[in-house]
């Protein structure tokens, strides 16, 4: 077939949307009950990014709606521990950009790295995290991977709970690009209900 007759679909590399994905994410990891998150909110409701992270099919799914989410010109992937950690390594499975595994704190014996895996100075980092509410955790990795002398300009992540319309990276100039947005999520909750 000739690239003119090619389907639209066929010649992107971008895999096309995937339009229940977010009935299927909340479904399966959407909790009611009362959690402390990690920002010290008390929230009535949590995303157990472990449920899908732990089912090859969604993860994969996830995965997939992310690639199109990666900025040109990302020379690594950083998944922060843990939960961002199996998310960015599938990512990297199909964009093929080497990840880093980036530790909440640097380990005290060893290599005594925070960010496991190539060298991070002058390297142009996208970092790939599972859910963002205050975007503190992401905020911490930031500052410390500038420090070592990265860019960091986007974070990607599966689940993006922050208060809608705002940036909460936006005092650390870091742009968030969601898979899925808690409005999404409740949208296709109160269609399935
Ligand atoms: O945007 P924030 O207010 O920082 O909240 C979101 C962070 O909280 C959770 O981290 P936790 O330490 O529970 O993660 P883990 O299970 O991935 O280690 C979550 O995985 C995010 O990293
Ligand atoms: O803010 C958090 O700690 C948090 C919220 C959430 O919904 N899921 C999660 O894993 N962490």
């Amino acid at each position: 077939m000739s690239d003119a007759t090619r389907p639209v679909d066929e010649t992107t590399a971008a895999p096309s949307a995937d339009p229940t994905l977010a009935a299927d994410i909340d479904a399966c990891c959407r909790l009611s009950g009362e959690f402390t998150l990690r920002s010290g909110q008390v929230s009535h409701e949590y995303f157990d990014k472990y449920l899908f992270e732990s089912d090859p099919a969604l993860l994969a799914r996830v995965a997939d709606q992310m690639v199109a989410l990666v900025p040109e010109g990302t020379e690594l992937l950083g998944g922060l521990e843990l939960g961002g950690v199996p998310i960015a390594t599938a990512l990297s499975a199909r964009t093929l950009h080497p990840t880093l595994f980036v530790r909440k704190k640097a380990k005290e014996y060893g290599t005594c790295k925070l960010a496991e895996g190539p060298d991070v100075a002058g390297r142009r980092i996208t970092l790939v995290e599972d859910v963002i509410t205050t975007g503190g955790a992401v905020r911490d990795a930031v500052r410390e991977l500038r420090a070592a002398g990265a860019v960091v300009e986007v974070v990607i992540c599966a689940i993006d709970r922050s208060p809608e319309g705002e940036n909460p990276l936006a005092d650390v100039e870091l742009e968030v690009r969601p898979v899925l947005t808690k409005a999404q999520l409740d949208e296709a909750r109160a269609a399935a209900s």
